[in-house]
This record gives C-alpha cells, sequence and structure tokens, in this order.
C-alpha cells in the first residue's frame, strides 16, 4: 500500500501556527489585512481569490478583494498598487495571476512594495530565494516541500528529478531544494527521456500542468512523489500531473485535489505573518525552515 501524502494535516498544523501569530499581532494592535486584486473573467482566478478568502476568516485576518473589469488599464491597477503600497492597514497584496494580454504583468507585480509581496513575485524576492537572503519566497514551492517533510521525506542528500520548471512552481522551487540539500536535476519540455532522470531519481516533484504526464514506467517502487500540476479536465474535475495508476507502485505520492494545492493557500498567509514581521522590524523569520509549523 502505498502512502498518500495528503495536504489537510498540514495545513491544519500550520493554520493553528498562524492563528496564535495573528492573535500576537492583534494583542499589538495590528490587525493582519491582505487585499486582492482580482481582473474579472478568469473563473479559475476568481475562485482562487474567494477559497483565500474562506480561510482569512478562519485564521481572523482581514480580507478585501478588489475587483476590476477585463477592460481596466494597466495604469489603473498600477495606481491601485501603489496605493496599497502607502496604506499601513495592508500588510499583504496579492494580484490574481494570469491577467489580460493587454496588460503587461511584469510592470503590475513591479509596483509591489516586496515587505507586502506575500506572492513572492517580485524581483527582489525571486531574487532573495535564489540567494538564499531575507525575502518572502513563493507559496506553492514552499508548500510542496513542506507537504514533504511533514511525512518524514527529507530531500536532504537526496536526488530529486524536478520536472517542469515553470514561473510560479519549478524555477523557485530549484532553488528551495537546493538549500534544502538536494541533488537535482531539472527536466522540462526539451528534456528528450524524462524517465531515465525520473527512474535514477529518489523524489519527483512535478508541476508542469498536463494530466497523465507520469506515468508508470517513470517510476519505480521506492519512489516519493510530490504533484503540484493542475489540471482541469472534463467539467470541474480537477487532477495532477501524475497519471492515477501510479499511486499504486510507489512508495508515497501527493493527491490532487488534496495535496499541495491545500498546503499553499495556508502558505500564502504563512507569508504574510513572515511579511508582517519583516514591516515591523522584528527580522525575518527563517524562510529555510520549511519544515517548522
Ligand atoms: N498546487 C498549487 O498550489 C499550484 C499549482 N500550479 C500548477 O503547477 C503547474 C505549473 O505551473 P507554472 O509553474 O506556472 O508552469 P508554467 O506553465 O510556467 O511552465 C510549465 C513548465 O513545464 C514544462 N513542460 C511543458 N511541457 C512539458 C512536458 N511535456 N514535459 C516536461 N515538461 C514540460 C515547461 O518546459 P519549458 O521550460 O521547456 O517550456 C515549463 O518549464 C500548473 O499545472 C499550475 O496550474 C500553479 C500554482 C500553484
Ligand atoms: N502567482 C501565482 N501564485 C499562485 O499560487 C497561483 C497563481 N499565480 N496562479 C494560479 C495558481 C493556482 N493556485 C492554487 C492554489 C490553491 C489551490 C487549492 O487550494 N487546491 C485545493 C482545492 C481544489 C478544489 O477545490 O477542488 C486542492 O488541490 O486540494 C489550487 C490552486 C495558485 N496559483
Amino acid at each position: 500500500m502505498s502512502l498518500s501524502l495528503r495536504g489537510r494535516d498540514v495545513a491544519e498544523q500550520l493554520k493553528s501556527s498562524i492563528q496564535a501569530e495573528v492573535i500576537g499581532w492583534k494583542n499589538q494592535d495590528v490587525e493582519p489585512r491582505v487585499v486582492t486584486i482580482l481582473v474579472e473573467g478568469d473563473p479559475a482566478s476568481e475562485y482562487y481569490a474567494k477559497s483565500k478568502g474562506r480561510v482569512a476568516r478562519q485564521l481572523g485576518i482581514e480580507y478585501e478583494i478588489l475587483h476590476f473589469s477585463r477592460k481596466v488599464s494597466e495604469e489603473a491597477l498600477r495606481s491601485t498598487v501603489q496605493k496599497l503600497n502607502r496604506d499601513d492597514s495592508v500588510h499583504g497584496i496579492m494580484i490574481e495571476l494570469p491577467l489580460p494580454s493587454h496588460i503587461n504583468t511584469l510592470s503590475v507585480t513591479e509596483m509591489i512594495e516586496p515587505h507586502k509581496d506575500v506572492d513572492g513575485l517580485t524581483r527582489a524576492n525571486r531574487h532573495a530565494n535564489i540567494t538564499g537572503e531575507q525575502g518572502i519566497y513563493p507559496a506553492t514551492p514552499l508548500a510542496a516541500v513542506r507537504l514533504l517533510k511533514h511525512y518524514g521525506f527529507s530531500p536532504s542528500g537526496k536526488h530529486v528529478a524536478l520536472v517542469g520548471f515553470g514561473q510560479t512552481v519549478g524555477q523557485p522551487l530549484f532553488h528551495v531544494l537546493v538549500r534544502e540539500n538536494a541533488t537535482v536535476t531539472v527536466c522540462h519540455a526539451g528534456t528528450p527521456d524524462i524517465s531515465r532522470h525520473t527512474l535514477a531519481s529518489d523524489i519527483i516533484f512535478v508541476a508542469v500542468g498536463k494530466a497523465g504526464l507520469i506515468t508508470e514506467e517513470m517510476v519505480h517502487d521506492r519512489h516519493v512523489i510530490v504533484d503540484a500540476g493542475i489540471n482541469q479536465i472534463s467539467g470541474n474535475e480537477i487532477v495532477g500531473d501524475v497519471d492515477p495508476l501510479v499511486a499504486g507502485k510507489v512508495r508515497a505520492m501527493s493527491p490532487t485535489p488534496g495535496g499541495v494545492g491545500t498546503v499553499t493557500t495556508m502558505q500564502l498567509f504563512a507569508n504574510l505573518m513572515t511579511a508582517l514581521s519583516w514591516q515591523q522590524n522584528l527580522g525575518l523569520l527563517d524562510l529555510t525552515a520549511v519544515g517548522m509549523a
């Protein structure tokens, strides 16, 4: 029987520690507050913006969605971000991606004050993740590693096959894994024989966005697999990048839904706590200690 790396317990544990921190801030008269910029028209973005709101409520964090029409100008979004940067009652700013094609995404995300950039999207925070300096690192990579470590699997000294080197997950995850002392082989669309690399690895992380990409022939029975992929198939069904048949062939695997995504939402608010300490000049938390709840 293979082990299912479910995210729920991990998220619950993280939730308790965030709740305690929120109470700590409120005792100091700081009301943790985040604002999400949502350009209407992308159903997935609207769904995630709302689900983050539900989690925020459970945590006692104030959460506001600013809605914009699809025709919104780049300048309007940039000036909104600037206004939020200056507002001391706002501790975190999130922009739902993707933005409509007439908007240069980077020109908007770069406006976010790095101390309020809970998604870790800005150049300053991306760079911090590469060098290991103080910063806010992207939530999904932190969530993926947190999930793995929660179940007692350490990437340290292990050979990891990382499949997918995208901006949101794979690329930042590479740096987190190397800092965790893993030896990482990166596979992407240009890699001819991915199975060669997965079969030589101990742990597989996958974040591509292609259902059924990782098949039975690509795994062995000692593999631990963390699947961050999200694919919407037939109507509302969500699946990962790993063929479901693989689950029975490996030592452990994260399910989708119920795996990395569940932890990601909570990790965003853990990032907000990091942002708050940074803003209040109390020094950053140790971001490399993703295994510490
Ligand atoms: N669980 C969660 O909380 C989250 C999940 N996601 C999901 O993670 C996935 C990745 O997202 P993101 O980082 O934005 O990815 P991108 O779309 O930016 O990049 C995709 C990556 O996959 C690679 N790739 C494409 N086709 C193949 C293939 N056939 N074989 C191997 N590699 C391939 C690309 O290669 P190349 O570099 O050569 O083009 C690229 O590196 C998506 O499914 C997304 O929905 C995203 C955010 C949060
Ligand atoms: N800069 C940026 N950062 C992101 O973090 C980011 C992004 N862009 N673009 C879109 C994707 C998508 N994303 C998800 C977050 C949580 C769940 C989640 O909670 N999933 C649950 C529930 C799914 C369901 O309700 O069926 C699960 O997998 O179990 C999913 C997907 C973040 N994204």
